[in-house]
């Protein structure tokens, strides 16, 4: 769960929350950085001069209107210095109409070029990050907040630079109609009109920042809605939705979950933001009332008509200035929680492990697991339990077990997707621990459970075993015969390259079975490419049983001298494997070969029987 403090939301000088919010803080400084000195100071420099023109025009109007009387009575020169003021107030008005495109283009390559940085930070640290820190809580709504942040750039930090940036022309705008109302009237007056602008702006500003902080607190309830969302819109859960009728289910929840983000947002969003506004807009108006009626008490007799225009104008044009920014306000207040979500992550991944760390040798004896703890954060008990395992290099050894008896997870510590707690995973006496895993990873071959199944041609989906070799369209081809996947490539309506996706052009889908085989070809790839230890989760669990009979009538030919861990609930396949390891409550509780442990009449003798028993009891007819 992030709390307010994690998600850094009050702290950090990220514009505080006074007036002037929106002035860059350190993390403001970071992102300012990715858009580039130059631009960023060609974008100050519009910024300056966008603020002055608008003053520069209340002056030349100010003249303008006091050079009337001297026009209209015809003294010397008067018309041409009447025209010139117009041309010069004409003047201010075009420059103006054609910076304010200008800043909102540089706005926007601001944006997009912060934006390309973050995202890029935020992709690597994802494809970096260890599992665990994938699959936590805090992480996975951290990535989310970040990603779509990103992805739209409404609200995005690159949009917080542009807001950011766009901030000058306001204020120096500020700056120069104060000046002159100090210059032209009063600097009590000017301080007075300050105080209205600060009032009036303290109100929308805060108001902002806290709504912000309300929605980062409702981001589960957000990732509740996307879930349902998704749940609604994509594929996946569709047949069963509409066999089980779960459509109307499927509405009310999405229902619910909208007014239970909602509910707390309009709440947060009555009592942080209109009560405050309204209380600062009032003392606001007060100070208002103020400034005018001093200004109403001076007499105008004592002032040129210019100086008393220039003044009025000056007074209005500031206090348009306490007006909400479009351009600022949100994105400085929201737009810098997606960077602050991915600084979160990154310091979670940590530095970056290398890709290209040379591989480990091959285990020439054995890999063995010494007196090996793990439990899953959040978990109350271990699921692998003071283990100690011996793979034999070169020999297939099954796993089996019950569901949930962690052999999968075994898997998953055996390839360093988690470390365990405590004890060594040694391969020939090295721990693998001491090297960093991807040089380990590169000697693994694996086909998980839930294997992945890549949005492109069948060809790339085996060739990703070995990203490196995916020139190599014999070793796919010949990868995919011994998987029994050739037949599958034969078959596809546009030959082994379009892609297994049927949303993509010219795309196809496959069956269950289809993609396993693609799977198990993926495998055996890594295998002609460095890969020697090969570890199937249920490798066979959608082949048909003739094609389960077949895999393994030649799995010993395709995988002869590779380490192979095999786990598998079916025991006609499980038997022929050179030793045999029952899992139970995290520990082996039985060991051996098929003979050995029908001899021992254990775990493995029961569950082989029962199985053995379905296939073998004749069938009752009705
Ligand atoms: N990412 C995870 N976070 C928390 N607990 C997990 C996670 N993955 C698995 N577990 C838990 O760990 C235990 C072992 O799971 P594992 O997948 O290793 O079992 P398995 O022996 O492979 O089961 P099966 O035969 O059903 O595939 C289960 O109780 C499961 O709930």
């Amino acid at each position: 769960m992030i709390t307010n403090e994690d998600a850094g939301i009050k702290d950090e000088g990220d514009g505080g929350a006074g007036f002037l919010a929106g002035c860059p803080g350190r993390l403001t400084g970071r992102l300012l950085a990715s858009a580039g000195r130059l631009l960023v100071a060609v974008m100050v420099v519009v910024g300056l001069v966008l603020g002055l023109l608008p003053v520069a025009f209340v002056v030349a109007t100010s003249r303008l209107l006091g050079q009337v009387p001297a026009a209209v009575s015809g003294g010397p020169g008067a018309e041409t210095a009447l025209f010139t003021s117009l041309v010069v107030a004409a003047g201010i008005l075009g420059a103006q109409q054609v910076l304010i495109p200008v800043q909102h283009l540089l706005g926007e390559l601001a944006a997009y070029r912060v934006d390309g940085v973050e995202q890029r930070r935020l992709m690597a640290a994802a494809l970096d990050a260890p599992v665990a820190v994938l699959e936590g809580d805090g992480p996975q709504g951290d990535l989310r907040v970040a990603a779509q942040e990103l992805e739209f750039g409404v609200q995005s930090p690159g949009q917080a630079v542009a807001g950011t940036l766009a901030l000058v022309a306001r204020y120096t705008q500020l700056a120069g109609f104060v000046v002159l109302i100090g210059v032209g009237f009063s600097w009590w007056a000017a301080a007075g009109t300050v105080g209205v602008v600060a009032a009036f702006r303290y109100g929308q500003v805060h108001g902002l920042r806290q709504y912000a902080q309300v929605r980062a607190e409702l981001s589960a309830s957000e990732r509740r809605i996307d879930y349902l969302r998704r749940l609604s819109i994509e594929p996946a859960a569709g047949p069963e939705l509409r066999v089980f009728g779960l459509a109307g289910w499927c509405a009310g929840l999405l229902a619910e979950a909208y007014t239970a983000w909602l509910g707390p947002l309009w709440a947060a969003r009555r009592r942080v933001y209109l009560w405050p506004f309204v209380g600062y807009s009032l003392v606001g108006v007060v100070a208002l009332v103020a400034v005018l009626a001093t200004f109403g008490a001076s007499s105008v007799d004592e002032r040129p008509v210019a100086t008393f225009v220039l003044v009025v104008q000056a007074v209005l044009g500031a206090l348009r200035l306490a007006e909400h920014y479009p351009e600022a306000d949100l994105q400085t207040a929201v737009g810098l929680r997606a960077a602050r979500a991915v600084d979160r992550f990154a310091a979670q991944v940590g530095p970056r492990t290398s890709e290209k760390a040379s591989p480990i040798e091959s285990p020439e004896r054995e890999i063995r697991f010494e007196d090996v703890s793990f439990r899953y954060p959040g978990r109350d008990r271990p699921v692998i339990d003071h283990l100690d395992l011996i793979l034999p290099a070169g020999r297939c050894t099954a796993v089996v077990g019950v569901n949930g008896a962690g052999k999968t997870t075994l898997v998953k510590l055996l390839t360093r997707l988690y470390e365990p707690d405590s004890g060594t995973i040694r391969v020939d006496g090295t721990d693998i621990a001491a090297h960093p895993a991807a040089g380990w990873r590169r000697r693994v071959a694996v086909i998980f459970q839930d294997f992945a199944r890549f949005e492109v041609s069948a060809a790339d989906n085996i060739g990703f075993g070995a990203v490196g070799a995916l020139h190599d369209r014999a070793g796919i081809a010949a990868a995919a015969v011994d998987a029994g996947a050739d037949q599958v490539l034969e078959r596809l309506p546009g030959g082994p390259d379009v892609p297994l996706a049927r949303h993509l052009a010219g795309g196809t889908s496959l069956s269950g079975g289809q993609w396993q085989r693609i799977a198990l070809a993926r495998a055996l790839f890594a295998m002609r490419h460095g890969s020697s230890v090969l570890v199937l989760d249920e490798p066979t669990a959608a082949l048909d049983v003739r094609a389960e009979a077949r895999f393994f009538e030649e799995f010993r030919q395709v995988t002869a001298g590779a380490t192979t861990v095999l786990i598998s609930h079916r025991f006609s396949t499980v038997r022929h494997a050179d030793q045999i390891v029952v899992l139970g409550g995290g520990r082996v509780v039985e060991q051996g070969d098929h003979q050995q442990l029908l001899a021992a009449d254990g775990q493995y003798a029961a569950m082989f029987r029962a199985q053995a028993h379905r296939f073998t009891e004749p069938q009752e007819t009705v």
